[in-house]
């Protein structure tokens, strides 16, 4: 019998996954990852859901304490960011790093076949595609991941709808029931309320600034740069302005932003570095996601050594540094690569 490890969080999806996996015939193992040192009751909340599941289907779980590595990997990053005025996206560092890193690597010491998550994403073992569910899916996230740890990835949520597993986990008995009925968990899981909130316990972030036209013209002041992120439109002030504007960029080094109408947020070209590339091509016609939930926009891509650069074939608005573009053929991941410049 295949061995699988299960990553399991505690909530609904990895429950399903570990209960599905087994009607399937897989021998199965669960992993929590203690992520963060949270002292308010949160990993203990998590693990006594993960238990039940674990006695319900009689299966063996691992609690492996991860926090140096994530903190390194992930929370430093996500702090950095803010700090240097780009706009991180911490849950793609995670995956490839944590989840299909270390988790990864702790499942193939313990004899795992394969590493399967209740993430919304398809593979083939060769590339990520699109969950069916189109409203959940997270291969956005997922398009860093080593091209090496593919094949060793499970992801059973692939065709269901979240509505779905939900009704579901509810059938399956009270121990799923009640985990379908805790609060569905944040978006980014060390940010409880607002990032701003995070990164107050490492900066003054309340430092008032001056806020610039394009031309250079003082035209108001803002409560602190790391308040902003590229396309935001309130929160600072222009005198006498009469239309809307928006954050065209931040300047760490002297806590300025830069505002500009909407049309003046219009880019065509971007330009991104750090590749993870699922095919060798160099110059191709795709579709690029420059930010999770945007459309597929048509582009051309080039590469050079480890740069990108993206040629829109229609403008695209508020494309902000620090972000993923994600490269896709129809719902076929084929790379990624972090944005370093927009422009027209
Ligand atoms: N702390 C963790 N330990 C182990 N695996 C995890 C952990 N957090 C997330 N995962 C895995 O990654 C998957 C995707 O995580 P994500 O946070 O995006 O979804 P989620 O809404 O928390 O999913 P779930 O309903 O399983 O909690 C989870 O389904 C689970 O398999």
């Amino acid at each position: 019998m295949k061995k699988v490890m299960v990553g399991m969080s505690g909530g609904i999806d990895s429950s399903v996954t570990a209960y599905m996996l087994q009607k399937e015939g897989f021998e199965v193992e669960g992993v929590y990852l203690k992520l963060h040192n949270r002292t308010d009751g949160y990993h203990e909340s998590n693990i006594s859901y993960i238990d039940n599941v674990a006695k319900h289907l009689d299966i063996k779980y691992h609690i492996l304490d991860i926090t140096k590595d994530f903190t390194k990997e992930v929370y430093d990053y996500f702090v950095n960011s803010y700090l240097e005025g780009t706009t991180p996206n911490p849950c793609v560092k995670c995956n490839r790093q944590i989840k299909f890193g270390k988790m990864l690597d702790f499942a193939k010491e313990h004899n795992a076949s394969y590493l399967a998550t209740g993430h919304y994403a398809k593979t083939d073992g060769e590339f990520i595609y699109e969950a069916d569910d189109k409203t959940k899916d997270q291969s956005y996230f997922l398009s860093q991941v080593d091209k090496e740890a593919l094949p060793f990835m499970m992801f059973p949520m692939s065709t269901y709808k979240k509505e779905d597993i939900i009704k579901f986990g509810a059938k399956l008995g009270d121990i799923y029931k009640k985990i379908t009925e805790k609060n569905e968990s944040q978006e980014i899981c060390f940010v409880d309320t607002v990032y701003t909130d995070v990164i107050k316990k490492h900066a003054n972030i309340d430092q008032p600034g001056i806020v610039f036209d394009e031309e250079g013209n003082e035209v108001g002041t803002h409560k602190g740069y790391m308040h902003y992120t590229i396309g935001k439109r309130r929160g600072f002030t222009v005198h006498g302005a009469h239309e809307p504007h928006f954050v065209k960029s931040l300047n760490a080094k002297d806590n300025t932003i830069i505002v500009g109408k909407k049309e003046s947020l219009e880019i065509n070209t971007v330009e991104a570095n750090n590749l993870n590339m699922y095919v060798d091509d160099t110059n191709f016609k795709c579709g690029v996601k420059l930010r999770y939930r945007s459309h597929l926009l048509p582009c051309e891509v080039s590469i050079k050594d480890d740069r990108a650069t993206i040629k829109l074939k229609n403008s695209a608005f508020g494309v902000a540094t620090g972000q993923l573009a994600v490269f896709y053929i129809d719902e076929k991941v084929i790379g990624s690569a972090w944005i370093t410049k927009a422009f027209k």
